[in-house]
């Protein structure tokens, strides 16, 4: 879908990409960094909208420096900022942009209404978006990416201003364009966190450099940690604790940190697997000591934690916790 290779932009008094060389393929793909890390230069030179300083790109085989136009039609892009004119509807806009995309009269106002009710707009389509609330407007810029029907969406920034709920509902519409349409997505964030949900594959850029590109399973694949929660019992008042002390003079390796459970349910032990033994173990040391098993789980990477300097052992230390606005 996307190939770079050693990919520069420069601008007088800032190397906004350093020789990036990336090869992404079908599917959703994020793209996370810090303001400020080139996200938008890239999307914009992938556009074919800017030029490059050095390197090449091609976006869906086509060459960015010489085929800007035909990238554009093959191509949507959302952009980051607000851009929507407050006096017209979300109808009348999509509308535009379809007919700007080459879509006949017809076909641009029965894919407009089809690109609405895909991302969740109804009565409220008719309405002058100057009174829209922030979630509208990104759905609004999120159809009149698609309406075209494009091969491959880029959407800068999505869930910006989106509060937990709102993030969640475009992050599901996000998923959706790639599973309900087939059509490919490049999404940029600088939260680490929001893309584990959404995206088959991520890539992690700081300062314009690559920092990482894989498979979001990769990320996060399963750790050798297996979190046991249980019940407290007349016995044991504190089942966790009983069950530590007895684990421990069994043998097993425990994280000393703890997880704080739900309500009433007691705290997570973090227990070291060594193989399918130490299973055995903590159900029969639990049925021992008359608790009651709430979950025993293998526990995933998360995202940010590969990030973590003191991350696990083989992983590259990449950078800060979560990535935050500079
Ligand atoms: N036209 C320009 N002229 C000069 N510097 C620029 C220009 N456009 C971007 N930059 C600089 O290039 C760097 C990368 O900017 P870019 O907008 O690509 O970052 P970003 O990762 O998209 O962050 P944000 O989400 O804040 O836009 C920044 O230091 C920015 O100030």
């Amino acid at each position: 879908m996307i190939a770079t290779e050693s990919l520069s932009k420069r601008f007088p008094r800032v190397t906004a990409l350093d020789r990036l060389s990336l090869d992404i393929g079908p599917g959703v793909t994020g793209l996370v960094g810090a303001n400020g890390a080139g996200k938008s230069t890239m999307i914009k030179i992938l556009l074919g909208l800017s030029p490059a300083t050095e390197g090449r790109a091609e976006v869906l085989g086509l060459d960015v420096a010489t085929s800007g136009p035909a990238i554009r039609e093959r191509v949507g892009y959302m952009p980051e900022h607000d851009c929507l004119p407050p006096d017209v509807s979300a109808t009348e806009f999509v509308v535009h942009m379809a007919r700007m995309a080459g879509l006949p009269p017809t076909a641009a106002r029965e894919r407009t209404a089809d690109t609405l009710r895909h991302v969740g707009l109804y009565e409220e389509r008719y309405r002058p978006m100057g009174g829209y609330s922030t979630g509208m407007k990104q759905r609004v810029k999120l159809a009149q990416a698609l309406v075209h029907d494009p091969q491959l969406v880029l959407l800068d920034e999505p869930t910006n201003g989106l509060d937990p709920v709102g993030r969640d509902d475009m992050l599901g519409l996000i998923r959706r364009v790639w599973t309900d349409f087939g059509i490919s997505v490049l999404v940029t964030s600088h939260l680490l966190g929001e893309l584990e949900r959404t995206c088959d594959h991520v890539v992690v850029i700081d300062g314009g450099r690559l920092l990482r590109s894989s498979s979001t399973s990769d990320f996060t694949r399963t750790t050798t940690t297996v979190a046991v929660e249980v019940t407290d019992s007349d016995t044991h008042p504190d089942g966790t604790a009983a069950l530590r002390a007895a684990l421990t003079a069994a043998g097993v390796t425990l994280h000393a940190r703890v997880e704080e459970g739900l309500p009433g349910s007691g705290h997570i032990l973090l227990v070291e697997a060594t193989g399918d033994e130490t299973y055995d173990i903590v159900r029969d040391t639990v049925a021992d000591l008359g608790l009651g098993l709430v979950r025993m789980e293998q526990r995933r990477h998360h995202i940010a934690e590969v990030f973590r300097p003191d991350a696990t052992a083989g992983q590259p230390v990449a950078g800060p916790l979560e990535v935050q606005p500079r």
